[in-house]
């Protein structure tokens, strides 16, 4: 059997306007060609993001925006150099940050047999790939150009093996090749079918200096629409505020991190919706802060005191100047 180069569990919902966005992070071996195919992803508007490892988990190599979806690719460190970490740790690391991430795309080369670089990077997303909260992992074939079907076709197959030799099954398996373009919006579909619907993370597509305030505004957004998407679809707009370092709170001696004093608004556009956010005596704004503070610690690697406000801001979907004010 010839596994099939488009099969996807969540086909792409071509008829429906819903936007989608979310994360996606290329792994593989050195060399097998994820740089190339992030260019070729993202096109020209490659934004490489001014480095702050101390505060992002993930450096953003591009952004593959359309009017449909905007896909952010991550690097994910520890895969790039697993001889230096070693066992649980490297296990532990992978995990979490994989598991951050909306769809993990696995490159390997088209013009290479599978080998053991490729078979530890398998087994290491493996766990990711089963259980309730499972992460899709797309097999990419990449440097399809430098085989013929043949030859292909053998590698996709060896490619699929491979996940059942472990038990699991791909999301996908796209061939492609970044250097003549082949399949290459064919893989942004796929990915994009893996991401959720959600607003623009990167308005324009542009990176903006802050970008851990978008992540943290997104965090926000998702807590406090949380079991109430019905009732508010797209009446919810997130604007971070500040983001400050409580002076003193922290102490290096110590290994003690920095406590982040972080202020959020909620922008609704009616009071009844401002009641559903906030709950019975703020109960459920409580339960909201609790959740997002959880995601913006993980995201910011250090404490959260996080202070949420909710206003009521008229209409704002159909006004341009306050879309811009609060980020659209
Ligand atoms: N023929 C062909 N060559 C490719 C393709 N994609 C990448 N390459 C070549 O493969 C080599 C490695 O590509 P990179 O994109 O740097 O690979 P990488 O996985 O990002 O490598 P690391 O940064 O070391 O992890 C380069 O010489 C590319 O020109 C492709 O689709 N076809």
């Amino acid at each position: 059997m010839t596994p099939n180069p488009s099969r996807s569990d969540t086909p792409t919902d071509a008829g429906s306007r819903e936007h989608r966005s979310g994360f996606a992070c290329l792994v593989g071996r050195p060399n097998v060609g994820k740089s190339t195919l992030t260019n070729a992803l993202v096109g020209e508007k490659v934004a490489i993001m001014s480095a702050r490892p101390q505060t992002t988990r993930h450096t953003i190599r591009g952004i593959v925006h359309r009017p449909d979806a905007q896909l952010v690719l991550v690097d994910t460190p520890g895969l790039h150099r697993p001889r230096t970490l070693l066992g649980q740790r490297l296990n532990d690391l992978v995990a979490e940050t994989l598991a951050e991430v909306d769809v993990v795309a696995f490159c390997l080369p088209a013009d290479q047999k599978i080998g053991p670089g490729d078979k530890f990077i398998a087994e290491r997303l493996a766990p990711l790939m089963g259980g309730r909260r499972a992460t899709p992992v797309v097999a990419v074939v990449t440097k399809a150009d430098l085989v013929d079907r043949r030859r292909l076709a053998e590698h996709l197959m060896a490619v699929d093996q491979l996940a059942r030799s472990m038990d699991r099954e791909w999301s996908d398996i796209v061939p492609v090749s970044a250097k003549d373009g082949y399949q290459v919006d064919e893989l942004t579909d796929v990915l994009v079918s893996h991401l959720p619907a959600g607003p623009e993370l990167y308005p324009g597509g542009e990176l903006t200096d802050e970008p851990e305030q978008v992540m943290v505004a997104e965090l926000v957004r998702e807590a406090a629409l949380e079991g109430v998407r019905d009732e508010l679809p797209h009446s919810l707009a997130v604007v971070v505020d500040e983001i400050v370092e409580r002076e003193g709170s922290g102490d290096p001696a110590k290994g003690r991190p920095p406590l982040l004093d972080v202020r959020v608004n909620l922008f609704v556009e009616r009071e009844s919706q401002k009641a559903i956010v906030i709950g019975r005596g703020g109960s459920r704004l409580r339960e909201v802060g609790t959740n997002a503070r959880r995601g913006i610690e993980k995201l910011l690697g250090t404490r959260v005191y996080l202070d949420l406000h909710v206003k009521v801001a008229k209409d704002w979907q159909r006004d341009p100047k306050q879309l811009q004010r609060l980020g659209f």
